[in-house]
């Protein structure tokens, strides 16, 4: 038996090559195919930016306009899919209802068993078109009003904010809701990414790859934390709190704060810079900058006292608070923009297949151990 401990967590393994993202998480840097984030998040949209993730460059304006049509074609959903939204319970979490719609997308997917580098940029197109609808649907479901039709004339950002609240959004909220997207659109190995690999690595298929993503990233040390972050600050509020205090109190019985800490940036992550921004933007401008200076009292507290960065998920809780969406929409929302990485993280892994499959370190009982029979235990 070898006396080799594993890396708990994985942590600092490089378990692929990639092309996709490119992580300097000492420096506080984040690049998709090679373009800086802040650039991106500057100049790009979401649609420009999953072409990136997917094609590996830039798209000619002839590529975008075909790429940004066949998304929009893609808004559709098959009506059992519907009923079935209409079925779930009304009290089911939006992640929930997430996972099942995505694995029973998979039932109507003409051809579900292909793996082929086509038919998976095809599932592509239709997975990223179909999971803001379903969040949008099902919201409205469970709220009790009518769905709203896809409007393919909209970006992908808009289509969204309309299909959810069935007004046209205003050109703000297009586009800090389009800047959020490119932001959470791709991050290394992230641990729902690399469950995606994983799935699709035993060559089952991309709708089970994205469900198997969606449970991955549902949990609060990943993605899970955006939603968790505001439940916070709603307790700081309701409770008439200080900040600073609560959190101090939190850290004292040894809980983790949510949105902050992060297992490879050592420094800001760029995508807090860029969320922090907007977080204050938008609420000035609503005049309503309250959740925004509260979480800015927790960020300096929580660097002051843990040394621990904001990640993307804290600011993000406050930003989207401000834009009028509710808390348990904030990771369905990640999912929103992730499929487009994930996306490109399966094509990539299916165009240049090997299995995944690690070894454990042994710990257990040496062997050979005895079987004791029933009567002697
Ligand atoms: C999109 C994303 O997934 S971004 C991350 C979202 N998740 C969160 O915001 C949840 C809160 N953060 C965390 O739990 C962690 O920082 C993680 C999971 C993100 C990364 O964690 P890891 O690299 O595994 O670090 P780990 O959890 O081992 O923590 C190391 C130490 O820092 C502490 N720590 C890390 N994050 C936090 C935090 N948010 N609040 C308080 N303490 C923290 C841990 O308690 C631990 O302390 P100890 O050594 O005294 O026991
Ligand atoms: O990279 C990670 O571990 C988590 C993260 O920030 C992300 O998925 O965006």
């Amino acid at each position: 038996m070898s006396t080799a401990v594993a890396a708990k967590g994985l942590e600092g393994i490089v378990a692929a090559n990639s092309g996709i993202c490119w992580i300097d998480g000492d420096a506080g840097v984040l690049a998709y195919r090679g373009i800086d984030i802040h650039e991106l998040a500057e100049k790009s949209t979401f649609e420009e930016t999953a072409y990136l993730l997917w094609h590996g460059k830039l798209p000619t304006q002839a590529e975008l306009a075909d790429f940004t049509g066949k998304l929009a074609d893609a808004r559709q959903i098959d009506p059992k899919v519907v009923e079935l939204l209409k079925s779930l319970p009304k009290s089911a979490t939006p992640m929930e209802v997430l996972r099942t719609a995505v694995s029973a997308l998979s039932m109507y997917d003409a051809d579900e068993k292909a793996v082929d580098h086509d038919s998976n940029v095809r599932k592509s197109f239709a997975l990223t078109a179909q999971i803001p609808m379903i969040v949008a649907m099902f919201d409205r479901i469970r709220k009790g009003s009518e769905i709203v039709a896809a409007d393919k004339s909209l970006s992908h950002a808009a289509n969204f904010l309309w299909m959810l609240n069935g007004e046209k959004p205003s050109e703000t909220a297009t586009r800090a809701f389009d800047v959020a997207l490119i932001l959470h659109a791709d991050h290394e190995l992230n641990a729902s990414t690399f469950a995606a690999r994983v799935i699709a690595a035993t060559l089952s298929d991309v709708h089970s790859a994205v469900t198997g993503a969606i449970g991955a990233l549902k949990g609060p040390l990943h993605g899970g934390a955006n939603e968790a972050v505001m439940r916070m600050l709603f307790a700081i509020d309701k409770a008439g709190a200080d900040p600073v205090e609560y959190v101090k109190e939190m850290l004292a019985q040894k809980k983790k704060v949510s949105g902050f800490g992060h297992r490879v940036y050592h420094t800001e992550d760029p995508r807090a810079t860029h969320l922090r921004k907007m977080s204050e933007d938008l609420g000035r401008a609503a005049n309503n900058a309250k959740w925004f200076e509260m979480s800015r009292k927790v960020e300096l507290f929580v660097k002051e006292e843990k040394k621990l960065n904001a990640n993307v998920d804290f600011y993000s809780a406050s930003t989207y608070t401000t834009l009028g969406i509710d808390l348990d929409l904030f990771t369905p929302i990640f999912a929103i923009s992730r499929i487009a990485g994930w996306a490109a993280h399966i094509i990539e892994q299916l165009d240049d297949n090997r299995l995944i499959r690690p070894r454990a370190e042994y710990i257990g009982p040496e062997y050979p151990a005895k079987y004791v029979p029933m009567d002697r235990r």
